[in-house]
């Protein structure tokens, strides 16, 4: 069983798809996690995020692995906690910059694959080119959307206040726009996935609708 969850930020990728692993008893995938960690370290060891070339000669250095257990996500570098660095505003900022270079998405999509391939029971990923790219044949594939507006809203309250919604927002945009028109797998619906506007859904709603179709995929089998 493997559940694709694609979409941009806000929409409730990280915990439709907690709450579904953790409901189905299957492992679980923060993709967008990974792209965080290795651009800490770029930023970390004085690589300028612009230099796509420079990234890309990087990019096979840093040991990032993944933890896969829904209660207690887990993403270390080179041994190394990086749950908390990798939120930081400046990670954030910089993140879209670096996984559209070509090789950072080869070295992270062959992590990935190796993880869903490793997990016993199935996994949850969540990302943005997961149906589309990474497990295009995925069981069940999902496309999260919400309004810029609520997105920016549920992030800020996140913040605390850090800032403003508008600035959120805009950032949240200016990502969104990053993301979907790069070359290398951008964030894209896959043809087949079902499609989710969370916008007016409590997080409930939205874990049932997708525990309801991975049900239907079971009965189907
Ligand atoms: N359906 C929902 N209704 C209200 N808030 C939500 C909903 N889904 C997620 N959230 C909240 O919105 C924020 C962003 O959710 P998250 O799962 O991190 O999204 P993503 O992984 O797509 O960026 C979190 O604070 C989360 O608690
Ligand atoms: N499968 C993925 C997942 C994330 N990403 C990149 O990683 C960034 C951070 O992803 P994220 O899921 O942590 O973003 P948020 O939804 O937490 O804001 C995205 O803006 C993309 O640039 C990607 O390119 N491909």
């Amino acid at each position: 069983m493997i559940v694709a969850i694609d979409g941009p930020s806000g929409t409730g990728k990280s915990s439709t798809s907690r709450a579904v692993a953790s409901r189905l008893g299957l492992s679980y995938l923060d993709t967008g996690a990974q792209y965080r960690a290795i651009t800490w370290w770029m930023l970390a060891n004085g690589v300028d995020v612009d230099d796509a070339a420079a990234v890309a000669d990087q990019a096979g250095k840093p040991a990032i692995v993944s933890g896969t257990d829904p209660a207690a996500p887990a993403i270390t570098v080179d041994g190394v906690d990086a749950s908390g660095p990798i939120r930081t505003q400046e990670v954030t900022a910089a993140v879209s910059a670096v996984s559209a270079v070509p090789e950072v998405r080869t070295r992270m999509v062959e992590i990935q694959r190796a993880c869903a391939a490793a997990a016993p029971a199935g996994i949850v990923v969540e990302g943005r080119d997961i149906g589309t790219t990474v497990l295009p044949d995925a069981t069940v594939k999902i496309y999260l959307t919400a309004s810029a507006e609520v997105r920016a809203a549920r992030r800020s309250g996140e913040l605390k206040g850090a800032q403003s919604v508008a600035d959120t927002q805009a950032a949240l945009v200016r990502r969104d726009a990053a993301d979907s028109g790069r070359k290398t797998s951008p964030l894209a619906k896959a043809d087949d996935a079902v499609e989710v506007d969370t916008s007016e859904l409590t997080l409930d709603q939205v874990v049932e609708q997708v525990v309801a179709l991975v049900g239907e995929k079971r009965a189907a089998r």
